[in-house]
C-alpha cells in the first residue's frame, strides 16, 4: 500500500520486488566499485544541522522559480533512461505525476515514449535531456522537435562521452529495447552478444569528440535556454558561463559514469562560487530526504533533481507512486524548515551564496580545528562550521 510507506528509501525495496533483476541492478547500480554511488548518499549524511528556535513558522514558502517557472518546491525530476522497463505506463505515468506535483520533468532522450507523446500527456513544464551521437542530425531532429512539442529548455548531458562500466549490467547482459525518440531514424540493436548491449550500443553511437566549441553548434540549431548537466569542477562551471549555459546541473550521473568523482554535494559550493549567481545551479545524485534537499538549498543550489527514487516510485506503484515520492520530499523538507527555523527556501539560497562567497571559508579548509564563523547581515545570521577540513555542520536563520 502506498499509504504505508513513510520514507523514499522504502520505494526501493518496493521496486526490487517488482522488478525482473535485470532492470532492476540496470536503476540501482553504479559503476565499477559504485564508489561514487555511495559517497553520493554518505556525503550528505555527514552534513549536521544546527537549528534555530523561536522563528516564527507558521507559514513556511516553498515554491521556487527555474528559468522563470514556478514549481511549487525546489525539487525537479531528473533525466532516466527507458521508464517502461518500470511500468507500462513509463514517462506518461511520470510526467503526470510531475503535473500533479506542479514540478519540472527532464525527460531522457533515451525515454521509452517519444517527446510528442510525453509533452501532449500533460501540462507540466518540460525540458528534454540531450545525447550527441555521431550521427549530429539526430540532435537537430530532437531538439528541434523538442521546441515545437513546448519543451523549455533543452538539458546537454556531458560527462558520456562514453558509457561507465557498469558490472551488473555487464553480467546481465543488459539489453536496450527499440528507444521510441529514435523509431524511424536508428535501430538501436547491436551486433554483439557479448557483456552489456546498452554498453555496446551506447559507445557505438555516443559521439565522444563532442565538446566545448559545440555549444556554439548546439545554439545555433535551437533558441531554447541550454542547461550543462555533469559539471563537477570550478574550472568547467567557469567554461560553461563562457559559452553562455543558462543553468548548471551539478551531477555525477548518478555515480553510473567515472566511479570516484566526488559526491556532488561536496563540490556544490565550488560549483556555486564559480558561477556567482550569474545562473541556476542545480545539483542532483543521493536526494533521498529533506533534509538532503535543505542542505543543497544551503549551499546554494537552486534546485535538486531526483533520478532512482522516482523510478522506484514508478516501479512499485506508478503514477501513484512518482507522486508519492515527491510529496515525501517536499513535506520532509518543509518540516525540516519549520524545525531548523526557515520560513522560505529562497532566503536559504540567499544565504548560502554569502557563505561560499567570503574567502575566510577558503583559507580555514586545511584547518584541523574547530572554525566558526558567522556573518551579520540586516536580514541574516549565517554560521558555518567546519572541523578537520570538513564542513560539519549549516546554520542560518532569518535575524
Ligand atoms: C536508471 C538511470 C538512467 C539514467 N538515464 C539518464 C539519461 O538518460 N540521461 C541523463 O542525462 N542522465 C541519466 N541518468 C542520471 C540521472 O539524470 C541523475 O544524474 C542521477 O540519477 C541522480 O542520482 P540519483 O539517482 O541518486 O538521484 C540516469 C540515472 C539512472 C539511475
Ligand atoms: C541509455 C543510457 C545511456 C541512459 C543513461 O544515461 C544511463 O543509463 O545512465
Amino acid at each position: 500500500m502506498a499509504d504505508e510507506i513513510v520514507s523514499v528509501n522504502e520505494f526501493q525495496v518496493l521496486a526490487r520486488q517488482a522488478l525482473p533483476k535485470m532492470y532492476y541492478d540496470f536503476y540501482a547500480g553504479g559503476a565499477e566499485d559504485e564508489h561514487t554511488l555511495k559517497k553520493n548518499v554518505q556525503e550528505f549524511q555527514r552534513i549536521i544541522l544546527q537549528p534555530r528556535v523561536l522563528v516564527d513558522v507558521s507559514s513556511i514558502a516553498m515554491s521556487t522559480n527555474i528559468l522563470g517557472y514556478t514549481i511549487s518546491a525546489p525539487i525537479m525530476i531528473a533525466p532516466t533512461a527507458m521508464h517502461k522497463l518500470a511500468h507500462p505506463e513509463g514517462e506518461l505515468a511520470t510526467a503526470r505525476a510531475a503535473a500533479a506535483c506542479n514540478t519540472i520533468m527532464i525527460l531522457s532522450f533515451s525515454a521509452s515514449a517519444s517527446v510528442e507523446e510525453v509533452a501532449s500527456s500533460c501540462n507540466a513544464v518540460q525540458f528534454f535531456q540531450l545525447y550527441v551521437y555521431k550521427r549530429r542530425d539526430i540532435a537537430v531532429n530532437l531538439v528541434q522537435r523538442a521546441e515545437k512539442s513546448g519543451y523549455k529548455a533543452i538539458v546537454l548531458t556531458s560527462d558520456t562521452p562514453r558509457l561507465g562500466r557498469r558490472e551488473a549490467d555487464i553480467k546481465n547482459k543488459m539489453i536496450v529495447p527499440q528507444l521510441k525518440n529514435l523509431e524511424g531514424l536508428m535501430s538501436t540493436a547491436v551486433a554483439s552478444d557479448k557483456g552489456s548491449n546498452l554498453e555496446a550500443y551506447a559507445n557505438e553511437t555516443m559521439d565522444p569528440s563532442l565538446s566545448w566549441r559545440d555549444i556554439a553548434w548546439l545554439k545555433s540549431i535551437t533558441n531554447l535556454p541550454i542547461l550543462i548537466k555533469g559539471i563537477l569542477t570550478r574550472e568547467d562551471a567557469t567554461k560553461a558561463m563562457e559559452v553562455g549555459a543558462a543553468g548548471i546541473i551539478v551531477s555525477n550521473h548518478g555515480g553510473r559514469q567515472l566511479d570516484y568523482t566526488p559526491a556532488t554535494i561536496s563540490v556544490l559550493e565550488e560549483v556555486v562560487q564559480a558561477v556567482g549567481r550569474k545562473v541556476p545551479v542545480l545539483l542532483d545524485g543521493g536526494v533521498r530526504r529533506g533534509t538532503d534537499v535543505f542542505k543543497a538549498l544551503a549551499l546554494g543550489a537552486q534546485a535538486v533533481l531526483v533520478g532512482r527514487p522516482v523510478i522506484y516510485g514508478l516501479a512499485a506503484k506508478g503514477e501513484a507512486g512518482v507522486r508519492k515520492v515527491m510529496h515525501m520530499l517536499k513535506d520532509e523538507l518543509e518540516l525540516t524548515m519549520a524545525l531548523a527555523g526557515y520560513r522560505s527556501s529562497r532566503i536559504l539560497k540567499l544565504h548560502s551564496s554569502i557563505v561560499s562567497d567570503h574567502p575566510m571559508l577558503t583559507c580555514h579548509v586545511q584547518t584541523l580545528f574547530l572554525f566558526v564563523h558567522s556573518i551579520r547581515r540586516p536580514w541574516a545570521i549565517t554560521e558555518i562550521r567546519l572541523v578537520k577540513g570538513k564542513r560539519s555542520s549549516i546554520t542560518s536563520t532569518l535575524a
